[in-house]
């Protein structure tokens, strides 16, 4: 059995993960295992890019483990915030706003900055890079990339998914992310399609 290493400390992406590759990495002897598992303190995401962003986490897990590792950085963009928060999504709201942090002020936060946008002006997508590397020095990492359109809705809707998926309308399937399960937000989502691009490529 050889190990990878998920480099991630979000509990919301690890589910996300665990359910598409149960089948696959089992055909292929490949144990996941959390970055949290092996102790791993987290980096510092000071890239300007997702991607960037993504290759930092891979890096520092590799470099803490000596395992291969895969990182997911994401996030959502805003058309009427000009794409905002975008790389930021998980740092959106602070203490300094009033807010606080976390999924439910970064929610807040939206909503309130939202407050005057109408219906078909409050476009967005969520958009996820995954990174594998081999090792911390790996000068060729894999890159996989997925993106998911849809609606900030005005009120939060639904109980399942995590971080903007409550407010986070699908118009092909009439209802906010979190009202979808696991299995159908994979189907569909930004990361789904980045890890179905990544099991395409390794079972090739
Ligand atoms: O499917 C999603 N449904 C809802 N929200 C989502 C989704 N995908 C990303 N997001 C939000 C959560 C967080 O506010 C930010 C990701 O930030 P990002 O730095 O990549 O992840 P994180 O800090 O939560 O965990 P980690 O860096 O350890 O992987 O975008
Ligand atoms: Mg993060």
């Amino acid at each position: 059995m050889s190990k990878l290493v998920l480099a991630s400390g979000n509990a919301g992406k690890l589910r996300e993960f665990a359910s598409l590759f149960a089948t696959h990495f089992a055909e292929q002897n490949i144990e996941l295992i959390s970055q949290k598992e092996l102790s791993v303190e987290e980096a510092e995401e000071t890239g300007l890019s997702f991607v960037e962003n993504a290759i930092l986490k891979a890096r520092n897990a590799c470099a803490q483990t000596g395992l291969p590792a895969l990182a997911d950085d994401s996030g959502l963009e805003v058309d009427a915030l000009q794409g905002a928060p975008g790389i930021y999504s998980a740092r959106y709201a602070s203490a300094d706003d009033g807010f606080g942090s976390g999924d439910a002020a970064n929610n807040a936060k939206l909503l309130a900055a939202l407050a005057d946008v109408p219906e078909a002006a409050r476009t967005a997508r969520f958009q996820c890079v995954l990174v594998y590397m081999r090792h911390a020095a790996d000068p060729t990492p894999q890159v996989f990339q997925g993106s998911w359109e849809g609606r900030i809705l005005t009120v939060p809707e639904g109980t399942d998914g995590f971080g903007y998926d409550p407010l986070f309308f699908v118009p092909s399937e009439g209802c906010a992310a979190a009202s979808l399960s696991k299995e159908r937000k994979n189907q569909l989502s930004h990361r789904g399609q980045a890890i179905q691009q990544l099991l395409a490529r390794w079972q090739a």
